[in-house]
């Protein structure tokens, strides 16, 4: 693991006391701005976080308050790893319903994931129906899409086409303006944890499992060496690797670095750099040379609004969702097909 305080060897503080008064004075204004556009987006108030949705009665039905595999529902197919647990396709053995369920061994459970999901309330953010304890594990159930993930859209395709990219990332911004309207933090949006409607129309964030709540300033509460709170490495803002407080900016700068893997068919930085990619990430520009020379202009300055290493200068997901629209317009709409002729992801030779 990278410890924050190795990451303090990639900050180059500089001599001169004036210079940096300076800095801090233009951090000031900065932070003072970013608070007035944070009060001018988050128009939704506060609301008390409800408790886990029930387990939806008339589908998956338990029996004694027990819900267990092999008696009240059985596993079908295994989908993908989600965060701290194996992500199943289950079945209610009475009603046939069929739901996703993630199997978490009880010493990597975060509660913060149910707690998180539960305070939530958006058509772009996936259901929880509960959560059961079964030995030595936690089972989190939740709504099905049979679209499956953005991720397997993307191995399907190679590569997305830009305005299909546009059209994911708009929906994927909406339920992060929602998530920190109520001060959540997801960490960990990526192309995995983001599933779609069958027709590929709709798009919902899942997988909370990295999830934390705010405190009222905005900042993480937890120790930024939290161990298992690491999200992808390939999608960690710099304010994350160097261990520094993060805020609800790293969700922004990991949905750019998610429109980089649909519009290239791979995670950013990894084309030129190997793994541990933390000093990197904290070190080298923004990966906006990896952005295709292809892509409308608008396009690329969503991709450069949500890439500032700055998070004070770093657009707000209600900030970059209005730049993302412009730029669906520009490039005329949605009209690629969902499954369109395969593309090569891009080599960057
Ligand atoms: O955090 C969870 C809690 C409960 C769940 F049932 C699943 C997850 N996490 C994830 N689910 C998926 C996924 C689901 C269904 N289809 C494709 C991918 C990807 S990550």
């Amino acid at each position: 693991n990278f410890s924050a305080r190795g990451a303090s060897a990639c900050r180059g503080e500089g001599p001169g006391r004036r210079r940096t008064r300076r800095r801090h004075k233009k951090r000031r204004k900065w932070e003072r701005r970013r608070g007035e556009r944070e009060r001018e987006c988050s128009s939704i108030p506060e609301q008390e976080s409800c408790p886990p949705a029930p387990i939806q009665a008339q589908n998956l039905k338990p029996v004694n308050y027990e819900y267990k595999e092999g008696h009240e529902y059985t596993v079908c197919s295994h989908i993908q790893n989600g965060a701290f647990g194996e992500v199943y396709c289950v079945k209610d053995n009475s009603t046939g319903f069929q739901c996703a369920a993630k199997r978490i061994p009880l010493d990597r459970f975060r509660s913060e994931e149910v707690s998180s999901w539960s305070a939530l309330n958006s058509s772009r953010i996936v259901q929880l129906y509960g959560a059961v304890r079964e030995d030595a594990f936690v089972t989190l159930f939740m709504e099905l899409k049979k679209g499956g993930s953005l991720a397997q859209l993307i191995r399907e395709s190679g590569r997305l086409p830009q305005d299909r990219a546009l059209f994911y990332q708009e929906q994927v911004l909406e339920a992060l303006e929602h998530l920190h309207s109520r001060r959540v933090l997801h960490r960990d949006v990526k192309a995995d944890n983001v599933l779609l409607s069958q027709d590929g129309e709709k798009a919902f964030l899942c997988d909370f499992g990295h999830s934390e709540k705010l405190g009222l300033n905005g900042k993480s509460q937890v120790p930024p060496t939290g161990a298992g709170l690491q999200g992808t490495e390939t999608h960690m803002a710099p304010e994350v690797v160097l261990g520094e407080g993060c805020s609800s900016q790293a969700d922004v700068w990991s949905s750019c670095c998610m429109m980089l893997h649909m519009l290239n068919g791979c995670h950013p930085w990894t084309r030129y750099y190997t793994h541990p990619l933390c000093l990197k990430i904290a070190n080298e520009p923004p990966p906006i040379k990896e952005i295709p020379a292809t892509c409308n202009p608008c396009t690329a300055d969503v991709i450069k609004m949500g890439l500032e290493k700055d998070p004070i200068k770093r657009a707000l997901a209600a900030e970059l969702r209005a730049k993302v629209k412009e730029a669906l317009k520009q490039v005329g709409g949605l009209r690629s097909p969902l499954k369109g002729p395969y593309q090569e992801p891009a080599n960057f030779e």
